[in-house]
């Protein structure tokens, strides 16, 4: 892709997705450009990346034709102000924040804008993101499916409508720090029983990738795959009776909902 895609922030959701991009050949690093507010992380980027750098956010707004915002939730309305004189006409927008709406960024730009609406989640820079997109007004059909290619590139991208993206928020966006919970109890569990620390994440992770995978391609119930584990009379069924008894899925339930709470209150 020719078009220059900047990003204003680039801390942990920023890097993930320029890495993610870089990776998957959606676009070369001479057409991509960053800039951050700590500066002296920025040389640093420019040697893992090969992308350029500045600490100026008017000259990324001023050349991007893709523009991220990558910044804190509470920054945008700031961030915005900063550069949208300087944002080319044409330019697309993408908003990436918690809370943060399509009309929120027409808001502060004071006039309408090409803005997309994306959530997606860290796993993008390993190219196993999920991410939900919806367009504002005035996105063409070939820039809405450039769009949703860019986003595919990080893994899978599905148009979500945007009272939705709070649920999104709970299982995807935010999911991943709840699933690295999990494999570092397992890791804490077997190294209880004697195996290596190291040992312990690449047996819980495969397990956890494998799991997932069975659930995207057999189609099968999640409740049918964790069957299948249970032998009559052996160890699973002790497991699943145990992690029922500690709450295990009202737990992961809560937390789920504690996060799209927090989204809907970050609506204002
Ligand atoms: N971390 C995640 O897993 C996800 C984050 N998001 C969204 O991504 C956005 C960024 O989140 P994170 O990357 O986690 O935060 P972060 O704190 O890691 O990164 C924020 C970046 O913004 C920079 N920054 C701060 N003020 C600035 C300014 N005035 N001008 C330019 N750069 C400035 C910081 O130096 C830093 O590089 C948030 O809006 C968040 O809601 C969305 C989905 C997942
Ligand atoms: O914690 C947050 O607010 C951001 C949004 C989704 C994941 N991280």
């Amino acid at each position: 892709m020719e078009k220059m895609i900047g990003f204003i922030g680039m801390g942990n959701m920023g890097q993930a997705i320029v890495k993610g991009i870089l990776e998957a050949g959606f676009t070369t690093a001479e057409n991509v450009i960053a800039s951050r507010r700590n500066v002296d992380l920025l040389q640093e980027l420019h040697a893992d990346f090969g992308i350029r750098v500045t600490g100026d956010n008017k000259e990324v707004a001023r050349e991007a034709d893709i523009l991220f915002l990558a910044v804190k939730p509470h920054l945008y309305d700031s961030v915005i102000k900063e550069v949208r004189d300087v944002v080319k006409a044409e330019a697309i927008i993408v908003n990436i924040a918690a809370g943060v709406s399509l009309s929120d960024i027409a808001e502060s730009f004071g006039k309408p804008v090409k803005v997309v609406r994306a959530m997606p989640n860290t796993p993008a820079a390993v190219g196993e993101g999920m991410v939900a997109l919806c367009f504002s007004e005035g996105l063409s059909k070939d820039e809405q499916e450039e769009m949703v290619a860019l986003f595919g590139s990080l893994g899978k991208a599905e148009i979500v409508e945007e009272r939705l993206f709070d649920a999104v928020i709970g299982v995807s966006g935010s999911s991943p720090a709840l699933l690295f919970m999990v494999i570092e109890a397992m890791a804490d569990a077997v190294v209880k029983a004697g195996m290596p620390r190291a040992q312990a994440y690449q047996f819980a992770a495969q397990a956890m990738l494998g799991s997932a995978k069975m659930v995207l391609e057999s189609g099968a119930h999640p409740g049918a795959l964790k069957d299948a584990v249970c032998s009559p009379g052996g160890t699973t069924i002790e497991m699943v009776v145990k992690a029922e008894e500690a709450g295990l899925r009202n737990a992961v339930i809560q937390a789920v909902e504690a996060a799209v709470a927090k989204s809907i209150e970050m609506n204002g």
